[in-house]
């Protein structure tokens, strides 16, 4: 019988939400856990998750959330809830998300006894006033995303202890002052755009991998044209705020500009200007529409010429830019913006995206900063597990994904050549493409097999799923090519290295690989899989995760890839493909063979590349004697032995350790290859367990 404290919470929630149609819900007394209330999952008698996401849920949240004693997870996303965000909240939740919802008021105070989260979701609501200074012990917050709302005010100074933070979503909101205290935070993904920060922008947040910060005025000069004179194809992001606000924030064009060039810009200059862009543009957009126009026709009667001749089998190229080398000697990651699509208009129903891009990438457009309009929601469609087929599309695939042609493809590739294949894999082959703005993109072509397997809806289902994983730690999908039966994947690119070939090819970056590095690189995998793990609803099974699937880039930023394709290895030819595969590579859990793959078993794979990091052998190596083939039968007894543990270190590392740190290593390695999935650790202990040690 569930416990009765969650009873009254959940009653009070039902009547607050004016008794919306979920399935056993009562406003009075029942059995939430006993009876199986719809969105509501228990352990034993104590409600420890609410899932009602997308449920046209209305009324408000009730004061007594609070009450719930036991929950983990709260997901009340994309509904249409309102009021405002009661202060007595649940200090056991972990992943929290309203976001999506039409929540007013301000960000309550109490949030800081919120202390457990990993991840908070606000994002996309018409939450106003400041970012309350509640985050002084936040020290496990992972994800947290404020995004779209109405948000004025400094970032509070408590943000800086926020040392487990990796993503910050703040964008389309007022905020204003500098970033100053995001400088020494580890984040991988930050979003400022279209906020009022002002410059300068600290130099270490320069190097986060993603990070996009368009739309603010910082110290640069920005000119303040009528919203209405510029085309809103290309109307920068609402960066000036309503006449209402102008007390909180100056404008970005008051920030920017002395006294002299205000009185310059006149209200009757600034039209005028405004429209002699406005026609510039006009007469320039339809030239080049002209010129693209020739040109498309032209790429695709090249298309069809060529259409079918694509099958580049090359060497994979040696990895001579070792991702250690120093760093003034390698390649500069392309800092071009990711053509995106922006909005709903222009719908091609048969492809069910926004806005076809790709083809105007060849225009030589200058870079326009383009927000995002609609934030990306991470919610991915693909079942919890791979053997479970998911039900027929309805789902729109991100707004931010491309549909390419072949021609433009090919166009990318060299006509996939030879000279642009990376390699070949249980799918199919990838090649590295290059956009005109020097971009470099990854575009992995499923074979006949694979593609012909898989309808085109239940394709565009599959790129609508992995479209929407958003992760610094996770190779972006850019967008899909479908034509001609042919069904490719576009992917950024994601380095030029792997784990696997830093582990066991190159030998001179193998030597400079030192043990932070490693515990590094652990960590980035482990913050993947508990993305797909435990924030993607439902939960996302990798179901090939191994070193040659962990890319990494001169920075040594792990991405994993092939995330979301488990449908496609575990369907037909390809099941039995993989499962051999995988085992015979040795990074397969033992309940691989007999068919049945779940997140747990993700967790024993990490086990195995955490192994290979320590240890720095491959999972199955037939040159060795016969009992050190297999490196997790071979290793598990030493990992608890001290002596053994120090002898089968990476003989690279020349001993540059520390004993403790690798004991700790080995523990979270023994915890993760245990035989029962049952017994393994949640991807966020493990997270956790990482982030202690660095
Ligand atoms: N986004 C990417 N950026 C750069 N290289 C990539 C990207 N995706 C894949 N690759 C590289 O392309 C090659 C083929 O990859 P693919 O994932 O198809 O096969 P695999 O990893 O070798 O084997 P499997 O099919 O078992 O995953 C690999 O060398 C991989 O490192």
């Amino acid at each position: 019988v569930t416990d009765p404290r969650d009873v009254m919470a959940l009653n009070s929630l039902y009547i607050s939400l004016n008794f919306p149609p979920l399935e056993k819900w009562l406003s009075f007394g029942g059995d939430p856990c006993g009876d199986s209330w719809q969105g509501v999952f228990c352990v034993f008698s104590n409600v420890t998750e609410i899932r009602l996401t997308g449920m046209n849920l209305g009324g408000v949240l009730a004061d007594t959330l609070g009450d719930l004693e036991s929950v983990i997870n709260i997901d009340l996303s994309n509904n249409h809830i309102g009021g405002s965000i009661p202060s007595n909240l649940p200090v056991t939740v972990r992943n929290f998300s309203l976001s999506g919802n039409q929540l007013t008021g301000s960000i309550p105070e109490s949030l800081s006894r919120l202390t457990q989260l990993l991840d908070l979701s606000l994002n996309n609501n018409h939450l106003n006033g400041g970012i309350p200074d509640a985050f002084h012990q936040f020290t496990g917050l992972i994800n947290f995303d404020l995004s779209a709302n109405n948000l004025t005010g400094q970032l509070p100074p408590s943000t800086r202890n926020l040392s487990s933070l990796y993503s910050l979503h703040l964008q389309n909101n007022k905020l204003s002052g500098t970033l100053n205290v995001l400088e020494d935070l580890h984040l991988i993904d930050l979003n400022i755009e279209n906020n009022l920060f002002s410059g300068p922008i600290p130099e270490k947040l320069l190097s986060i991998p993603n990070f996009r910060k368009d739309g603010n005025p910082f110290n640069t000069t920005v000119i303040a044209l009528p919203p209405t004179a510029i085309p809103p194809s290309i109307a920068p992001a609402p960066t000036f705020q309503a006449p209402g606000d102008q007390a909180d924030a100056p404008s970005a064009f008051e920030m920017t500009n002395s006294a002299k060039a205000k009185k310059f810009w006149t209200t009757k200059r600034v039209i005028w200007v405004a429209l002699s862009a406005a026609a510039i543009l006009c007469a320039l957009g339809c030239s080049l529409f002209m010129w693209r126009y020739c040109k498309t026709r032209r790429v695709n009667r090249d298309a069809e010429k060529n259409t079918g001749t694509y099958k580049g089998h090359g060497e994979k190229p040696n990895y001579k830019n070792s991702p250690l080398q120093p760093s003034g000697q390698v390649e500069e990651v392309s800092k071009e913006p990711v053509v995106k699509s922006q909005d709903g208009h222009g719908v091609d129903s048969r492809r069910m995206v926004s806005s076809p891009r790709p083809q105007d990438e060849k225009l030589p457009l200058p870079p326009l900063p383009l927000p995002l309009v609609e934030k990306v929601t991470v919610k991915p469609l693909a079942p919890a597990e791979v053997t479970r087929r998911s039900s027929p599309s309805t789902n729109v695939i991100s707004s931010s994904v491309s549909v390419f042609t072949i021609a433009s493809l090919q166009q990318y590739t060299n006509s996939f050549s030879e000279g642009n294949f990376i390699g070949e894999g249980l799918l199919g082959s990838v090649y590295k493409a290059e956009l005109p703005g020097g971009k470099l993109l990854a575009v992995k072509k499923l074979s006949n097999t694979v593609s012909q397997r898989q309808t085109d809806e239940e394709f565009l289902e599959l790129a609508s799923t992995i479209s929407r994983l958003r992760h610094g730690n996770i190779v972006e999908l850019i967008g899909y090519c479908n034509e001609h039966g042919q069904h490719l994947l576009v992917y950024d690119y994601g380095g030029n290295c792997t784990l696997h070939d830093l582990l066991h090819s190159d030998e001179e970056a193998h030597k400079k690989f030192s043990w932070n590095i490693r515990i590094r690189v652990a960590l980035g995998a482990a913050r993947a899989l508990q993305y797909l793990q435990e924030v993607c609803e439902p939960p996302i099974v990798h179901g090939n995760f191994k070193s040659s699937n962990i890319l990494l880039d001169e920075k040594l930023i792990v991405r994993v890839s092939d995330c979301g394709l488990a449908p496609l290895l575990f369907s037909g030819s390809t099941n039995e493909l993989s499962e051999g595969l995988l085992t015979a590579h040795g990074s397969g859990a033992p309940e691989f063979e007999s068919g049945s793959y779940s997140c747990q078993s993700d967790v024993y794979s990490l086990g195995v590349v955490m192994l290979e990091l320590l240890t720095g052998r491959k999972p199955y190596d037939r040159s060795r004697p016969r009992g050190e083939q297999s490196l997790v039968r071979w290793a598990i007894p030493r990992l608890h032995d001290i002596d053994a543990l120090s002898r089968m270190v990476d003989p690279s590392l020349d001993g540059a350790y520390l004993a403790k740190s690798l004991s700790r290593f080995a523990d979270i390695i023994s915890r993760c290859v245990q035989w029962e999935p049952g017994f393994r650790p949640p991807m966020s202990e493990i997270v956790q367990d990482l982030l202690c040690m660095i």
